[in-house]
């Protein structure tokens, strides 16, 4: 490519470094697949709603796209040619005119837990306090510890450790797949199965997103797109679609691959307080990943009941 700044491939990412990490992931992919140089890219860091509200629950702040939405303006007005997503912060309906044209291998889908008081979860002394802005990670505490105490954690991930170092909290769970990627595994003290803690649909994954009519960017990022990981996330996010995908609902999903071709979903809701659980399996071809996610949706929202969600309308049922 001709190193005239006009050429530049302009990437667009926040400024976390978990989130300048996957950026550079995606360039760095790009630059071996084309036989590119970073002097080929821009890195274009951009400030999100999400990262300027520190002292609210996510849940409260609400509104889709916290994480997104500034990223997606410079796509729309052109002075980006590309966004990185952690693809669990994308919300399931994208602005006219965005798509989602790559996925990246998926990291390890699990949640950890980081515990000073203990180095289990289940080790934690009787009304310990554990740290999580996530009303998912919350709600799977609060069902296998009805005894501790869930507090509001907000922050990029350095933050959130250095609150726990600080005493603030007795743990905090987060996703291995972003310690991964900041080299930061060893601060785990458990790993946690997902059998108890199923991630959040599209854990693990870097989504990249891009203008639907741009053929340029879409030629570029086609060879590193995961074949894989695209179909396990369009399942996903068409069971969280299904569910409204509202941000004050605790969901998980899971999808497996067996490699031959079938696709075996896992989807659940909860109540804040972990009381209350309905949760899915679904079997089928992984060609048919949108209608098995949706169909999971669906089978969960007639089990759960109109109430479940309305429960949530009414106030009936509050956040932890
Ligand atoms: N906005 C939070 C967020 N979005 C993506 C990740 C982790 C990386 C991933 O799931 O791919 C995190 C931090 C966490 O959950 O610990």
């Amino acid at each position: 490519m001709a190193a005239g700044s006009s050429d530049l491939i302009r990437i667009g990412t926040r400024g976390s470094r978990l989130a300048l990490a996957q950026a550079h992931e995606v360039r760095d992919r790009l630059a071996r697949a084309h036989g590119l140089s970073e002097a080929d890219f821009e890195i274009v860091v951009m400030s999100t709603a999400g990262d300027r509200i520190q002292d609210r629950p996510l849940s409260e702040v609400g509104g889709k796209g916290l994480f997104t939405r500034e990223i997606e303006d410079a796509l729309l007005t052109n002075r980006i040619d590309l966004a990185v997503h952690s693809a669990k912060d994308v919300a399931t309906i994208l602005p006219d005119g965005l798509v989602l044209s790559a996925f990246l291998p998926r990291e390890d889908v699990r949640d950890v837990f980081v515990g000073r008081a203990a180095r289990r979860l289940a080790d934690l002394p009787h009304g310990a306090v554990v740290g999580s802005a996530s009303l998912r990670r919350q709600a799977q505490v609060k069902r296998l510890r009805p005894d501790l105490k869930l507090v509001i954690f907000r922050g990029n991930v350095q933050t959130r450790l250095a609150k726990l170092e600080a005493g603030e909290v007795d743990g905090t769970l987060l996703a291995l797949a972003g310690l991964n990627r900041l080299g930061l595994a060893e601060v785990a003290t458990e790993i946690l199965d997902t059998a108890d803690f199923p991630p959040a649909p599209g854990q693990g994954a870097i989504a990249v997103e891009s203008r639907a009519g741009d053929a340029r960017t879409a030629a570029l990022v086609a060879p590193i797109h995961h074949a894989e990981t695209g179909t396990a996330l369009t399942a996903e996010r068409a069971f969280l679609a299904t569910l409204d995908g509202s941000c004050r609902t605790p969901i998980a999903a899971h999808v497996r691959l067996d490699g031959a071709g079938r696709l075996d979903f896992r989807g659940l809701i909860l109540t804040p307080d972990g009381a209350t659980v309905f949760e899915t399996r679904e079997e089928g071809p992984a060609a048919e990943a949108e209608a098995i996610g949706r169909r999971a949706g669906e089978s969960l929202l007639a089990e759960a009941g109109p109430d479940f969600f309305a429960g949530w309308a009414a106030g009936a049922i509050r956040p932890i």
